[in-house]
């Protein structure tokens, strides 16, 4: 397993790219610890699959250079590279049992028969494919086909990382909550480091030690699942991430209050004063489980009118509208309102503000 790092690695599907506009993945620097599980997650055409590709060899970057350890290895294709790539549709020999399937890449590489048993049986057994190792792959179902594709990747204990591009597409959505569980066992079992593509924010937030979010061929935060819920690096990462996502609204900002379709919120005043100097494009951002909604007013609490409410079982989704703009709040469900009038609370503490779609960074709050 390699430590894998990026420098200055950008792509342009152009021949002559001009602008940032025509790279697929715009300049980067970023170190992939050894051992570790990341997701690389973003919409469809953001460029995750151009970065996988880079990384693995497919593709020759227009600029820059990838590292495993303390060797250059731009100029090496996948297989010098010794990259295991797993893809969005199973790649194996149908005519083969899956055995042979599984212990292929070792027989490759000259490992003895009882290594190559004892490897392919435990990995088997963390995919639970034991019980078809004797059976041709040609009959079995798409989602055992694609864990044998998995299990060929995994089955190797001297790749420098793991690839996987979107692996759970052909997968039905029970399978694919175990497939997921079983690939976080092996992970931790054998240290590998993974690299793990996906648009699916609960696939890569249950999957990762630290999840990567590109847009537009940009990486705008490189975090643990954690760390992108309470602190979006960009006002994108909130959208994304949570569900409902982030609701950002455009503000201005006057003696450290946010005022947004001239209603003003209070905000804490050194973040503000950090905000102003940025300037720019501001934006407030607060998570719909970080607002109160109350049917009293009380200091602070703002007037609002309920437009919308979707019951979700143990929790329901208020639409509430404030000036010229709706914002959603998550409230429990056995919290009841009366009526449309309601009162909105944002909790300064949890209240980010945004310069040009990027966090304005902690301040310290001034007593
Ligand atoms: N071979 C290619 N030639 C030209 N443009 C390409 C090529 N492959 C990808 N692109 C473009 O590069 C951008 C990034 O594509 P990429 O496939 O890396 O994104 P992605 O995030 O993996 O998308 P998806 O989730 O849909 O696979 C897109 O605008 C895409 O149209």
């Amino acid at each position: 397993m390699a430590r894998i790092e990026l420098k200055q690695l950008a792509h342009s599907y152009h021949t002559h790219p001009q602008q940032p506009e025509d790279y697929a993945v715009r300049e980067l620097d970023h170190v992939w610890e050894q051992g570790k599980a990341y997701a690389l997650l973003g919409p469809s055409g953001c460029g995750k699959t151009t970065l996988l590709n880079l990384i693995s060899g497919l593709l020759q970057p227009t600029q820059g250079q990838v590292w495993f350890d303390d060797q250059d290895v731009t100029g090496f294709d996948p297989q010098t590279r010794n990259i295991a790539q797993v893809f969005q549709f199973p790649v194996v020999y149908d005519t083969m049992t899956v055995y042979d399937n599984l212990a292929f890449p070792l027989r490759n590489r000259g490992l003895g028969a009882q290594v190559i048993r004892s490897r392919v049986q435990e990995v088997a057994e963390m995919l639970e494919l034991s019980h078809v190792l004797k059976r041709r792959a040609y009959n079995l179902t798409a989602d055992e086909k694609q864990k044998i594709s998995m299990g060929r990747g995994l089955v190797r204990s001297d790749v420098s990382a793991i690839l996987f591009d979107e692996p759970l597409t052909v997968i039905d959505p029970h399978h694919k909550w175990l497939l997921r569980r079983q690939l976080k066992q092996v992970h931790e079992r054998f240290n590998l480091t993974m690299i793990y593509v996906t648009h699916d924010q609960l696939e890569a937030m249950t999957f990762a030690d630290e999840v990567a979010v590109m847009i537009e061929g940009q990486v705008v935060q490189i975090g643990a699942p954690h760390e992108l819920f309470e602190n979006p690096a960009h006002t994108f990462v909130g959208y994304f991430i949570g569900s409902p996502g982030m609701n950002v609204l455009p503000c201005q900002l006057d003696h450290g209050e946010a005022i947004l379709d001239g209603i003003r919120i209070a905000v804490d005043p050194a973040l503000a004063a950090k905000a102003q100097q940025q300037g720019g494009q501001l934006e407030l951002g607060i998570r719909p489980e970080y607002l109160s909604l109350s049917d009293e007013t009380a200091p602070g609490y703002i007037p609002v009118r309920v437009s919308h409410i979707e019951d979700l079982g143990t929790y329901r989704i208020i639409t509430v509208r404030l000036g010229m703009h709706n914002l959603r709040v998550k409230l429990p469900e056995e919290q009841s309102l009366r009526g449309e009038d309601a009162f909105l609370y944002f909790p300064p503490e949890r209240t980010k503000l945004y310069a040009e779609s990027r966090l304005v960074n902690q301040a310290i709050t001034s007593k």
